[in-house]
C-alpha cells in the first residue's frame, strides 16, 4: 500500500476529513486531509481549497489549504479489474414513482411554468465488501476521462463518483465551461444519432450558460455540439471558452451558473423551486459541484480553479451505497424512457461496487 491510501486509512480510522481526487486524463491522484474534524464552509470564492457544494443552500463545505496536508502520487496500473457486469433490475415501486414525477414535470412544462426539468432519484445497493483503495482504483481504471473522488468528512459521510461534467476551470482569466445533455446508452457502434427531444434538451444548457456568462466575460467562444463518450453512455456537449472580466467576478459567475439547466432546469428558479418540493427526498451533495478552488494541488499553482458537477456519484452509508440518477426532463419526455435512462446512469457506479 503507498503513502497515500495508507494516509486515507488512517484519517478514516481517526473519522478526520479529507479528499481523495484524480483528474480528466492525468496521471495524478491528489490527497488533501484536514488536519482537525471541523466543517469549515466557504466565506468568499477567494478562499482556496476543495470544495464541495450541495445542490441546494449557500452553505458550501470546503476543505481548507492552510488546514490540510496535500500528498500527490503517480497512478501506476498494477491492479487488473474486470468490470462487473450490471444486469438490468427493475424496482417496480421506484419505477412508477419515478414515473409519475415524471409526468408531473411533463404537465409542468406544458403549462408552462418552465421549458425543462432536470428531475432524480436515489437508489440503495447492498455492500457485500467495500474498500476504498479498490473502489478508486477501480475508478481510475475504468473511467480515465472523468474527474474521480472520494470526498470523506465525519460531519458530512462519505461520496465517491467519476463525473464526465466540468463545471467550471478559471485559469487566471481564461474561463472553460461546457454544456452537457441528451443521454443514449453506448452499444458497439461507434456512430450516435440524436433526436430533436435530445438535441433541444442539450441547446436549452447552451442557451443557460452563455446567457448567463454574457455580463460577466468577453471573448465568449462556443463549439459546434458533439457526441461524446462517458463510461457506458453517450451525450452531446458544446465547449464554452471565456476570458473573466475582472478576477471577482468568479463569485458572481458561480452563483449564476449553479446549479445549471443540466441538473436543475430552464428557467433556474421555477425548476429548482418543483425539484425542492416535487422529488420528495434530498439530494444533498448530488448535482452540487466540487473541486479545486483557487488552487492546483498538484503545482501549488494559484489563482486555478477546477470545479465539476457531482454526478455518477453515490454516498456510502453503513453497508449500503445510495446512488443519486437523474435526467432531463422537456415536453416530449416519455416518462418509462426516462426511468430507463436513470437506471442506466447507475451503471457508472454499480460497475465498480
Ligand atoms: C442528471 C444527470 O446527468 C445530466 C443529465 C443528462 C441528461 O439529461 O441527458 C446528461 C448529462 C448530465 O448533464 C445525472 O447523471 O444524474
Amino acid at each position: 500500500m503507498t503513502d497515500l491510501f495508507i494516509k486515507v486509512r488512517t484519517h478514516q480510522e481517526q473519522q478526520l476529513p479529507f479528499v481523495l481526487y484524480a483528474k480528466p486524463n492525468s496521471d495524478k491522484m491528489i490527497g488533501l486531509f484536514q488536519k482537525n474534524d471541523h466543517l469549515y464552509f466557504l466565506e468568499d470564492f477567494a478562499m482556496k481549497g476543495f470544495v464541495f457544494a450541495p445542490f441546494d443552500g449557500d452553505l458550501m463545505p470546503y476543505i481548507p489549504q492552510k488546514q490540510s496536508d496535500v500528498y500527490v502520487e503517480t497512478i501506476v496500473e498494477t491492479d487488473y479489474f474486470i468490470a462487473k457486469e450490471v444486469l438490468p433490475e427493475i424496482d417496480e415501486t421506484a419505477k412508477i414513482i419515478f414515473e409519475n414525477l415524471v409526468k408531473r414535470g411533463v404537465e409542468a412544462i406544458n403549462k408552462g411554468t418552465f421549458k425543462k426539468v432536470v428531475l432524480s432519484r436515489k437508489e440503495e445497493v447492498l455492500l457485500r465488501q467495500f474498500d476504498i483503495e479498490t473502489v478508486f482504483k477501480k475508478l481510475i481504471s475504468f473511467y480515465p476521462t472523468a474527474f474521480k473522488y472520494c470526498f470523506f468528512h465525519p460531519k458530512i459521510g462519505m461520496w465517491m463518483g467519476a463525473t464526465p461534467e466540468q463545471f467550471l476551470k478559471i485559469n487566471q482569466r481564461a474561463l472553460q465551461t461546457v454544456a452537457l445533455a441528451g443521454t443514449q446508452i453506448a452499444t458497439t457502434a461507434e456512430n450516435v444519432s440524436w433526436s430533436e427531444k435530445e438535441i433541444e434538451e442539450q441547446r436549452l444548457v447552451t442557451e443557460f450558460i452563455t446567457t448567463g456568462l454574457q455580463s460577466k466575460v468577453s471573448e465568449m467562444t462556443v463549439s459546434s455540439p458533439y457526441s461524446i463518450k462517458a463510461g457506458n453512455l453517450w451525450h452531446i456537449k458544446t465547449d464554452i471558452t471565456a476570458i473573466v472580466k475582472s478576477k471577482k467576478a468568479k463569485g458572481e459567475i458561480i452563483k449564476t451558473l449553479h446549479p445549471t439547466s443540466a441538473v436543475c432546469g430552464l428557467p433556474k428558479e421555477s425548476a429548482k423551486a418543483f425539484i425542492l418540493k416535487n422529488e420528495n427526498y434530498d439530494r444533498e451533495y448530488y448535482s452540487g459541484f466540487l473541486g479545486e478552488l483557487n488552487i492546483d494541488f498538484a503545482t501549488f499553482r494559484t489563482e486555478q480553479t477546477d470545479l465539476f458537477v457531482n454526478l455518477r456519484c453515490m454516498k456510502i452509508v453503513g453497508d449500503m451505497a445510495q446512488l443519486f440518477i437523474g435526467c432531463g426532463i422537456t415536453k416530449d419526455s416519455v416518462p418509462a424512457d426516462e426511468f430507463t435512462e436513470t437506471g442506466n446512469k447507475s451503471i457508472t457506479m454499480k460497475k465498480v461496487l
